[in-house]
């Protein structure tokens, strides 16, 4: 799951360790005795009075030999400290915000990773025992929190917290995988100790109700479903009746996918929202999808509200980048990653195992 991001975040690492590196030769003191002496021997370190190895005062217009950068990283050497600056992350960020977009990170989200890692690593000065690739870990392990963790909030709880019957709605375009995903999700609630019902609101599709038949059958759940062309608020509002008459706690209710204008859906959902009221609805994708996905999230979000997602074949996506994207695109959370075809192939989303997965940690 997301190697290929794995290993441009990695070559994140070792770019800024080489840049470091650089820097540090070149304001190692044995390469210029004068520039440290001064600057251990002198905490202000003004350019105005510093002198050279000679004892004339320097040239302040110097800047190549003696500018605040230079002996400030001098002294920072002799102290046993080294100061990562601006100059030495360039080509990394570059590169970064290169691989990033290449992994389908969306633009803006690259872009605050990026002003993450720059205000985190800027100006940062380390012990000489501290690794770089710790410092450059810890600020990488930030930004992508920050962006990742956007909207999250413990699912397990909600749904402990909730009033029984639990009402969940699944939205999504067709062929994502949002079937799969709502009888993933009856077999991990079961898991927990909750019953569940099936309810078919995709009555749009021919077939539909043959799909999540096989389903219910394979997880011994009950379905409620309507002929082909009935309402779906109807069908979910059976659900949730027979989840009060039956003691079941959670209805899991599937929608048709995109129709034919945004307005349509959100005329469908906003009925599903008047005649039940569900307790959540969740967006289904792919995150193989990439950019695509984040955008349909952003669709979704804007016809009729979504509180989280669920992004599918997370197995088969190199990339990461709708999994990276999604939250802080939409403001909601992503609460599960699908990753494999068998009932069991689903994860909680959890962004600090992901993040330490990312990096390797
Ligand atoms: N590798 C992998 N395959 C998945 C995952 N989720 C679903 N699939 C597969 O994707 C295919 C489509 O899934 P379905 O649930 O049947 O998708 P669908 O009926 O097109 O989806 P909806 O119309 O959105 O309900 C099936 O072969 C699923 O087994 C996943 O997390 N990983």
């Amino acid at each position: 799951m997301f190697d290929g991001l794995k290993d441009k975040l990695d070559s994140f690492r070792s770019d800024v360790e080489e840049s470091a590196e650089a820097a540090e030769s070149e304001a190692d003191p044995d390469d210029d005795a004068a520039a440290a002496t001064e600057a251990s021997s002198d905490d202000g370190a003004d350019p105005e009075t510093t002198a050279d190895a000679d004892g004339t005062p320097s040239d302040p217009d110097d800047a190549d030999t003696d500018s605040p950068g230079r002996l400030q990283r001098a002294k920072a050497f002799a102290t046993g400290k080294v100061v990562l600056e601006e100059e030495d992350l360039e080509d990394p960020l570059w590169n970064l915000e290169m691989a990033l977009l290449e992994s389908d990170v969306e633009m803006g989200v690259a872009e605050a990773i990026l002003a993450e890692i720059r205000s985190n690593l800027v100006g940062e000065t380390k012990s000489q025992m501290a690794s770089t690739g710790d410092l450059v870990e810890d600020a990488l392990r930030d930004a992508l929190l920050e962006v990742i963790s956007v909207g999250q909030f413990d699912f397990d709880e909600r749904i402990a917290q909730a009033e029984k019957p639990v009402t969940i709605v699944f939205t999504g375009v067709n062929g994502v995988g949002k079937t799969t995903t709502i009888a993933k999700l009856a077999r991990y609630l079961e898991a927990r100790g909750y019953s569940a019902v099936l309810a078919n609101g995709d009555t749009y599709r021919a077939g539909a109700n043959e799909q999540i038949r096989e389903h219910a059958e394979a997880l011994d759940t009950r379905l409620i479903a309507h002929e082909q062309g009935g309402d779906p608020a109807a069908v979910v509002y059976d659900g949730v009746e027979y989840a009060e008459a039956n003691d079941v706690d959670v209805v899991l209710g599937d929608t048709a996918g995109r129709l034919h204008t945004s307005s349509d859906l959100m005329a469908q959902l906003e009925k599903i929202d008047r005649v039940v009221g569900p307790d959540l609805t969740l967006f289904v994708d792919e995150a193989v999808a990439g950019q695509d996905a984040v955008e349909r999230a952003q669709q979704f979000d804007e016809a009729a509200e979504i509180d989280g997602a669920v992004l599918t074949k997370a197995d088969a996506d190199s990339q990461g980048g709708a999994a990276i994207s999604v939250a802080y695109v939409t403001g909601k959370p992503v609460l599960f990653l699908g990753t494999g075809q068998g009932y069991d192939d689903i994860e909680r989303f959890d962004p600090e195992s992901l993040v330490d997965d990312l990096l390797g940690a």
